[in-house]
């Protein structure tokens, strides 16, 4: 049977290319199939988003508002459904899904307010004239989604893009067709024209033909770091086009004098294991003093993290974590882990897949104090590494020492360390005595170093999707009473 999961112009048809399959990593069950978009059909997607643009972008803000308006009532309809459709390709347990709803049908509120505020129209009285700052859209725009939010994070760049007058070729991971499927059916609902909104499913050279693709005028991106690189090299010499890259990171979480010590180790299991450390602002690395109260909290951690509960995603009670995205990403996990100890670092909680054939691990925390010769690696899963320190000075040397800049945290009871390691740190997201994942939309995200490219996204996604226009106008002209020196009139 033929699966029609290519949206173009308005319309739904099959791809022509390579078969997928979308598999359920709990259950170990192919779920969705489908055909990638060939090359062929990638272009007709760029040039139904290029002849859309014109009209779309001609539309008044409150028009285009109007949709995405729609778009998140139908979520709200729909919600229980995208959760669980989510549950199903990712693993992540329905309480964490309904939440990944809940976040895309708030976006759009605050789309709307980062849009007046940051790309709005401002007037400025002069001499003879008015200055004016507004704002256009960028054109055709490619938006690329990772696996982990496959609603959340594509829709941070799709609604900001759309209300700013965008049009879009979204190419979703080749993980969630299903979630982008689901989705895109309720953009189609809510009324947005044809070609305004295009999709495209496949594989990595789908995404190739589309990044390629020289009718595009920008390219949003969420992903790993050497795809979000492979595509800066791809657009280099070209200043014309505009790239959003939103990569990983290797965070760190530094704990320092912490009088209760389970709200401290708590902060440590919300940044690191949950989506079952599937998230680019997870604590891959945590700091702890080498003295009596952090190994204490240390103490306290492995034994909370050994009653963490893995499981299905509609188990009752329900699971914090559920299976990772996939069985070969959470073998290549517990492969992280055996490389780490075969370095000479110490399991102080053993991460085991006892299924070889789903994605379900438990976490795992290895203690990498001293170990030589580490890797400055995004582990993408539940794998908290943690080094013991004496020196505050020192654990924030280390904390730095990564090519990655995206979120770091101290949990500890005075401000002032606070207020130093704010200082001192290299990320874009520096929290205190909360989790460093659970990022607000209403605020700036984005990271430093190779996380992103300074073009932060959620709040700040408005600024990347619209172009300012400086205007000095005046509605009538006169001659000026002095004239520059060597002019006669
Ligand atoms: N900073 C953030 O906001 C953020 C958010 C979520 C995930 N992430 C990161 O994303 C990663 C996990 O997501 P992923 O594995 O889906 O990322 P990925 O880079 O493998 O894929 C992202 C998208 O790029 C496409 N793609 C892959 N190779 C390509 C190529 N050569 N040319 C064009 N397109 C290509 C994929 O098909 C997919 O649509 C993690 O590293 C995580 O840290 C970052
Ligand atoms: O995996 C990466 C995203 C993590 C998530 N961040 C956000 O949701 C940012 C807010 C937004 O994009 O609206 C997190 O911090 O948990």
């Amino acid at each position: 049977m033929t699966n029609s999961i290519q949206f173009i112009n308005g319309a739904w048809e099959a791809g022509e290319g390579q078969k997928f399959d979308s598999v359920d990593p709990a259950r170990n069950e192919v779920i969705w199939s489908g055909e990638s978009a060939s090359a062929n059909q990638v272009e007709k997607a760029v040039m139904a988003a290029r002849q859309a643009f014109p009209e779309w972008a001609e539309k008044s803000v409150d028009e285009r508002l109007a949709i995405c308006k729609k778009f998140s009532e139908l979520l709200e309809e729909n919600k229980e459904h995208l959760a669980r459709t989510m549950a199903k390709e990712t693993g992540k347990p329905v309480w964490e899904t309904r939440t990944e709803v809940g976040a895309m049908m708030g976006k759009v509120a605050i789309s709307e307010r980062a849009y007046n505020e940051r790309t709005g129209t401002v007037e400025n009285e002069m001499p003879g004239a008015k200055a004016f700052i507004r704002h256009k859209p960028h054109g055709v725009v490619a938006v690329y989604g990772p696996y982990n939010f496959p609603g959340h994070l594509p829709n941070g760049h799709i609604v900001p893009a759309l209300i700013a007058g965008n049009t879009i070729v979204f190419k979703p991971s080749e993980l969630t067709p299903m979630v982008a499927q689901e989705t895109v059916k309720l953009w189609e609902k809510a009324g947005i024209p044809a070609g305004v909104l295009n999709l495209v499913q496949g594989e990595v050279e789908t995404g190739k033909a589309l990044s390629a693709h020289p009718q595009i005028d920008g390219l949003y991106f969420t992903g790993s770091s050497n795809t979000g690189h492979l595509l800066h090299k791809q657009f280099g010499g070209r200043p014309d086009k505009i790239l959003a890259l939103e990569m990983g990171g290797n965070n760190p979480l530094l704990v320092t004098n912490v009088s209760d010590i389970d709200a401290a180790v708590h902060n440590i299991v919300q940044s690191a294991f949950i989506t079952s450390g599937q998230r680019c602002t997870c604590a891959r690395r945590l700091f702890i003093e080498d003295s009596e109260q952090g190994r204490a909290v240390l103490k306290r951690l492995v034994e909370v993290t050994e009653n963490i509960l893995v499981d299905d995603y509609e188990a009752e009670p329900q699971p914090f974590m559920g299976a990772m995205i996939s069985a070969k990403a959470a073998g290549e996990m517990v492969d992280a882990q055996n490389e780490l100890l075969h370095k000479g670092a110490k399991s102080l909680v053993r991460m085991k897949q006892e299924d070889p054939k789903k994605g379900f691990v438990t976490p795992g925390i290895v203690d990498v104090t001293g170990v030589e010769g580490l890797e400055d690696e995004e582990h993408f899963g539940p794998l908290l590494k943690v080094y013991r320190y004496k020196e505050l000075d020192d654990a924030i040397k280390e904390a730095n020492n990564t090519r990655y800049g995206l979120s770091a945290g101290v949990l500890c009871d005075d401000e002032q360390t606070y207020r130093y390691f704010f200082k001192h740190i290299r990320a874009g997201i520096v929290n205190w005595n909360k989790p460093i994942t659970g990022a607000s939309s209403a605020a700036p995200f984005g990271g430093i170093g190779a996380s992103g490219n300074h073009r932060a996204s959620a709040y700040y996604a408005a600024d990347y999707c619209a172009y300012p226009v400086a205007s000095v106008e005046a509605d009538t002209m006169t001659l000026p009473e002095s004239l520059a020196p060597g002019l006669k009139f």
